[in-house]
């Protein structure tokens, strides 16, 4: 078990109130989260409503019994609760190391306010030690991984274990650039946004409003009057 990553769940589950319609992210930190929340809504009786941002997700809330809705029948999303693989001291990230941050970043754009559960190891002062992830359609995605190339970004298709190309619950690839480091992500992001056959990278500007990171012994929490200007 991760003392630091269920920490941060935990807390976040803290977070949801009554009532709530609840994004609901991806991955192992997201993990913890979901089986507290569970446990509020069978235990302390909590209503809410949750809106999934990956199969693996909607499967565990369905096996958990979190009442799941989609996207497009609910009308606002109260708070979204996600994990993220790397965050600078800005509270950007870098998301999409369980390849759902297509549908990540669909419901972060129509939450009302955005929770990220970190540990302390993916804290960085900038951003691109942890490969960034962008998703891509299958058709001539050897010409956009050429021409991502041509532009320094050292891209390389995502392959599963039998080296074929993962392909995401919406269908698409994932190329991962090996940056190592962006000084300049927001110019990163247009360009990448620019690119025919990008459907979304995994660069998350100004997107969360508050980071919790876990600790062995409790957590801690970063939100936008700590973050740096
Ligand atoms: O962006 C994500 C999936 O697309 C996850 O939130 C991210 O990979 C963090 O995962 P974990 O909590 O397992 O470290």
């Amino acid at each position: 078990m991760n003392n630091s990553k269920k920490n941060a769940g935990e807390y976040a589950a803290t977070l949801v109130k009554d009532g709530m319609i609840v994004g609901l992210g991806t991955g192992s930190t997201v993990a913890y989260f979901l089986d507290e929340l569970s446990r509020r809504i069978k235990y302390e009786k909590l209503s809410i409503i949750g809106v999934t941002t990956s199969t693996k997700t909607a499967e565990r809330a369905q096996e958990l019994g979190i009442p799941i809705r989609d996207i497009d029948s609910v009308l606002k999303i109260d708070l979204t609760i996600d994990g993220a693989d790397e965050v600078d001291c800005y509270m950007n990230g870098i998301k999409g190391g369980g390849a759902a941050f297509l549908m990540e970043k669909i419901v972060a754009k129509y939450s009302k306010r955005v929770v990220w559960i970190i540990d302390e190891q993916k804290l960085h002062k900038t951003l691109g030690q942890f490969s960034l992830p962008v998703e891509v359609v299958p058709f001539g995605n050897g010409q956009l991984i050429h021409e991502l190339t041509q532009h320094h970004l050292y891209p390389k298709l995502r392959l599963n274990t039998q080296k074929q190309p993962i392909v995401t619950d919406l269908g698409h690839y994932i190329v991962d650039l090996d940056l190592k480091q962006i000084d300049q992500p927001y110019e990163l992001a247009q360009y990448l946004d620019s690119q025919i056959g990008v459907v979304e990278h995994g660069l998350f500007l100004d997107i969360a409003d508050e980071v919790i990171i876990g600790q062995d012994d409790g957590y801690r929490v970063m939100n936008k009057l700590q973050k740096k200007m």
